[in-house]
């Protein structure tokens, strides 16, 4: 009896085992030795709050007891209410507790929980031990100024360097430094980052330019790592094709924009798949590029590339193994936004277009695996994006495989488990802004990622950005005559045709006078060449396939106004030869938009199409690619934030 009392007072377990090192004053940190089955969170708790809690237990249990005995009615009563009452509040607080703890308890369960397991045994710490109780690991432990603090046995019996390597191991930590603090009765160790990537890589930033100035025609910069080492993907030699997964506002239209405008300033022809339409606002009217945006425009520019890949992949035969990889054709970069949907929306339109002796699988969908396939002779380079790239998305796992390089950023354990299994444990994903994991070759390299504004990528990507970082997407050609010059006040829409933010001190990115798509140099004078979107004509050879823009009737609707879910309703067919002055298209074609408004996109938009012909002193435009043009044009409100950071 004595003994109970002592024990109850003492906070000590009612049993009389001591189980863990805490004391009446002291909470404890670890099992003690020899100790048998699960040990409760409340043995490690110091001796004083057990005793507050079981004297805050009693009292209650005497208090109702003493009611009941005076008023048993009223107690039952105020028990009947009150323990509805703090049912549906402990409810309520049990699911605000699970979702307040969720990223906690993945914590536990993927980093803190193994690392206990791989360092119980060479720190001598029993495994029934609560790893919370030394292992103080902060929830965002991978970022660059997180401190993880590891407390250590006083005997300070261990291999150091062998505990070093089981964190570094088990955290998936890379660039980090262990201060190791023997002294006094609570040694321990403290991990911090010691080379970590920049805290940010601004483009506007002259040594960060020259740095991408310099980087290899194959290799655009993607960033830097740890210690400043540049972080590149090598298309000739590492992977033809790139991965870009991350969760939404990962920065996945950053990474793209920052490759893509490095490989086009280098001569690369490029293909931007968006059914989202307005994704690269900076690749209006750079030369070389051809923007899709309707699903049957990437249908058909899809069929196109599979097509001139297996062009080209007979080309390198004839060349032989030795031949210069350039020999082929240049390089195109096939930048795929939101492969998810993407794949959905091309799939849907198989089923709608296709006739009855078609294959069952679309062709498009069939020529990206085509694509995703050949190797980097072909210089065929897919940049994809996924917000999670499940394999059935891509068509099956062994799609996957073709990314030798991945870049994941704002992830889960399980997207990473999907998207990069070679690399074990995954690192932490972090939310600093722009930071990236660059897995190649089975390593994964934390990296901070180039941003550049849309206007420095539109600028790099046309080779004008050595006089300065911002450009106005602005066009310079003089209004025609009849046409009263742009005025100060700026029309609807306007607003969305200018990058932000523009400023002194650099001219004017003026639209090519070829159609944007052909490379500059190799096109013929805008009378003779039609202005489709497609770039075949820089495509050297004959290619097999019609190119994107060329209606087949077998493969896309005979209309290239297909009624998409995000079009404005169509007021009229325009047929494809007819040759109309502004006014004219405004009122027959375009009535939702204002002549004021073409006038001022005709001067002002690089993609406004050009004039194909003359009437008097009026200038023609193909109806059909006004009414293109009105389709994609760019919207006040639709381009995403641009800032630097
Ligand atoms: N490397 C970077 N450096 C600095 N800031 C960045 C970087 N990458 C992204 N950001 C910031 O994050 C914002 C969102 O980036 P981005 O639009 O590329 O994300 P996203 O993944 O394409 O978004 P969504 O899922 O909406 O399509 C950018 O506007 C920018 O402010």
């Amino acid at each position: 009896m004595g003994m109970g009392l002592g024990r109850f007072l003492s906070g000590r377990d009612m049993d009389g085992i001591a189980r863990t090192d805490a004391t009446f004053l002291k909470p404890g940190s670890r099992v003690l030795p020899k100790t048998e089955g699960k040990v409760s969170r409340a043995a490690y708790r110091p001796g004083w709050q057990r005793l507050g809690a079981r004297l805050i237990i009693l009292g209650l249990i005497g208090g109702g007891s003493y009611s009941y005995s005076q008023d048993p009615q009223h107690t039952l009563h105020a028990l009947e209410y009150g323990g509805t009452g703090a049912a549906g509040l402990t409810a309520a607080g049990a699911i605000a507790y699970a979702l307040w703890s969720k990223e906690r308890r993945e914590l536990m369960r993927e980093w803190v929980r193994p690392l206990h397991l791989a360092l119980a045994g060479p720190l001598d710490i029993p495994e029934q031990s609560d790893p919370r109780r030394y292992l103080h690991i902060p929830l965002n432990f991978s970022d660059d100024d997180a401190k993880i603090r590891i407390d250590l046995p006083v005997d300070l019996k261990f291999n150091e360097s062998a505990v070093a390597e089981l964190i570094v191991k088990k955290l998936a930590l890379e660039g980090v430094s262990f201060s190791w603090k023997y002294a006094g009765k609570a040694p321990y160790v403290l991990i911090k980052k010691a080379l970590r990537p920049p805290n940010k890589l601004l483009f506007k930033d002259p040594a960060v330019r020259e740095l991408v100035s310099r980087a290899p025609e194959p290799a655009p910069l993607i960033g830097l790592g740890s210690g400043n080492r540049t972080v590149s993907v090598n298309l000739d030699d590492d992977s033809p094709h790139v991965l870009v997964a991350a969760g939404t506002g990962g920065g996945k239209s950053v990474i793209l924009r920052t490759i893509a405008s490095q490989l086009i300033r280098n001569g690369a022809l490029t293909y931007i798949l968006d059914f989202k339409r307005i994704s690269h606002p900076w690749a209006r009217g750079v030369p070389g590029v051809t923007y899709c945006r309707d699903i049957f425009e990437i249908h058909d520019a899809l069929i196109h590339l599979g097509a001139e890949g297996r062009r080209r992949i007979g080309l390198a035969d004839q060349l032989g193994i030795d031949a210069d990889l350039s020999q082929v054709g240049p390089r195109i970069a096939i930048l795929l936004e939101e492969v998810n949907a993407t794949m959905k929306q091309l799939a849907r339109y198989w089923e709608k277009v296709r006739e009855r002796d078609d294959p069952k699988t679309s062709p498009a969908i069939d020529a990206l695996a085509e694509i995703l396939f050949m190797g980097r002779q072909v210089r065929l380079h897919v940049l994809l994006v996924a917000q999670s790239a499940t394999a059935r998305a891509l068509g099956g796992p062994e799609m996957r495989e073709n990314f030798a390089t991945r870049i994941l950023a704002r992830y889960t354990q399980n997207a990473w488990r999907m998207l990069a299994p070679e690399v074990h444990p995954a690192p932490k994903s972090t939310r600093h802004t722009g930071r990236a994991q660059v897995v190649l070759g089975g390593i994964a390299h934390e990296t901070q990622v180039l941003f550049m504004t849309h206007a420095e990528a539109h600028a790099w990507a046309t080779g004008s950005s050595a006089a300065g970082p911002t450009v106005t997407l602005t066009k310079t050609v003089p209004p025609p005559v009849n046409t009263p010059a742009p005025t100060a006040a700026t029309p609807p829409g306007a607003a969305a045709l200018t990058a932000p933010p523009a400023s002194t001190g650099v001219p004017a990115q003026t639209k090519p006078s070829s159609p944007v798509n052909a490379p500059s140099g190799t096109v013929p004078p805008p009378a003779a060449a039609p202005p489709a979107t497609t770039p075949a004509a820089a495509i050297p050879a004959a290619t097999t396939a019609a190119p994107p823009g060329t209606r087949n009737p077998k493969t896309a609707p005979a209309s290239p106004t297909a009624p998409t879910g995000t079009e404005p309703p169509a007021p009229a067919e325009a047929p494809a030869d007819e040759m109309v002055g502004l006014r004219q298209a405004q009122q027959k074609y375009l009535p939702d938009i204002t002549l004021t408004t073409l006038r001022w996109a005709r001067a002002n938009d690089p993609d406004f199409p050009d004039a194909t012909g003359k009437r008097g002193a009026e200038l023609l435009y193909q109806a059909s690619d006004l009414r293109r043009w009105a389709r994609n044009r760019p919207r006040a409100g639709a381009d995403k934030s641009d800032a630097s950071p």
